[in-house]
């Protein structure tokens, strides 16, 4: 089902350097050379976005391709060199200070890579501070932390401090803080990126539970391609600024916009990325072993249907459309590819 759109970007620019918007406003698309010849880093590029309420939008990037910078510029902690920016509706461009100050206490919860948590204060505190930042009285404020301290796990360690905790613990502190106002749609900027590979999963795994519980509408930056394709509903690609493919992981996979997205998705095991649908067969008269659904990765559903002595049934939306059996699963899983196979 088609989602509506929470947050709108069209055209944005960020350009750092002599007179920018004087810049843009002379030159309204420019090239890699007048900016060069300008002394200009284009930073943001022409970028189009659009969020839909309830989803995992993935920006995925090198270094320096500008994520931090676009996401800035989607709440405007950066201000941008031009182009339109709505949120829910509203010219976010057009928003005085306090109503920006407003927009990001209410509506917008953000967590950093660097955890940004206040060593001074405790758990407790911390998660409860941007609601005291607001005025929520005490006993107000600390129910609200409590609940989100349990949803994140850290039941029993409301009384210890930043310095006391792993890091993963701290980066969970830096999620229930966040989420404590309720924000409609949340920011998160590398946040795992500090953790070691193992307790990075674990984090990966515990977002995608709390987004399964609380529907947030979501922007995710990472450098990385496969925590990525783990988390997104759709994934942007920066590269130098611009954003050269937004798609499904799926997409990005099957049909990369550039050689720089194919090189970026060439190293992913496609069983992990692939749904049945776009692997299976025409639906042949069976004996089949079961159904599986259209959506279902491949990965997921592999055990099982290599195990089967007949293919299953893929079904969408209540209905058969096709049918996959144990060789089309094992091609994808050795990253074989038949002449006449549909990936
Ligand atoms: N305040 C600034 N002044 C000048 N250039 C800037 C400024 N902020 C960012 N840039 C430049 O803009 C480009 C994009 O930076 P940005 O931090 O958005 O990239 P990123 O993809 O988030 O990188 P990283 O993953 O390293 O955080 C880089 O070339 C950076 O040097």
């Amino acid at each position: 089902m088609p989602r509506a759109p929470k947050l709108i970007c069209r055209d944005v620019w960020k350009l750092y350097g002599p007179d920018p918007v004087q810049f843009l406003a002379r030159n309204p698309s420019p090239e890699d050379a007048a900016l060069r010849e300008a002394g200009m880093i284009g930073a943001v590029r022409a970028a189009d976005v659009e969020i839909r309420e309830g989803e995992i939008f993935v920006i995925m990037g090198l270094s320096g391709s500008g994520k931090s910078t676009l996401v800035r510029c989607l709440s405007r902690l950066v201000e941008p060199t031009g182009g339109a920016i709505e949120f829910d509706g509203d010219d976010l461009l057009a928003m005085s200070e306090a109503q920006l100050t407003q927009l990001r206490r209410k509506k917008i919860g953000m967590v950093f890579q660097n955890f940004a948590l206040l060593p001074h204060l405790t758990v407790l505190q911390n998660v409860a501070f941007p609601l005291e930042v607001q005025g929520a009285p005490r006993a107000q404020r600390e129910a609200r932390a409590h609940e989100m301290i349990e949803i994140v796990g850290l039941k029993g360690r409301e009384h210890y401090f930043p310095r006391q905790l792993s890091g993963g613990q701290q980066q969970r502190v830096g999620i229930a803080r966040s989420l404590v106002g309720a924000p409609e749609i949340w920011f998160l900027d590398e946040p795992f990126s500090a953790l070691d590979p193992l307790i990075r999963r674990e984090m990966q795994d515990e977002f995608l539970r709390l987004q399964g519980l609380l529907h947030k509408t979501i922007v995710f930056i990472t450098h990385d391609f496969d925590e990525a394709i783990r988390l997104a509903d759709r994934i942007a690609v920066m590269k130098d600024g611009r954003i050269v493919q937004t798609a499904t992981p799926e997409e990005l996979v099957l049909n990369p916009a550039t050689g720089y997205v194919a090189e970026f998705t060439k190293h992913i095991p496609r069983g992990k990325v692939l749904t049945t649908r776009s692997v299976m067969a025409p639906l042949g008269d069976g004996p089949f072993a079961g159904d599986l659904e259209a959506s279902a990765r491949v990965a997921d559903v592999a055990d099982a249907v290599e195990a089967a002595p007949h293919p299953f049934r893929v079904i969408e939306a209540g209905r058969p459309i096709g049918q996959l059996g144990a060789a089309a699963v094992i091609d994808v899983l050795i990253g074989r590819q038949r002449a006449g196979a549909p990936a």
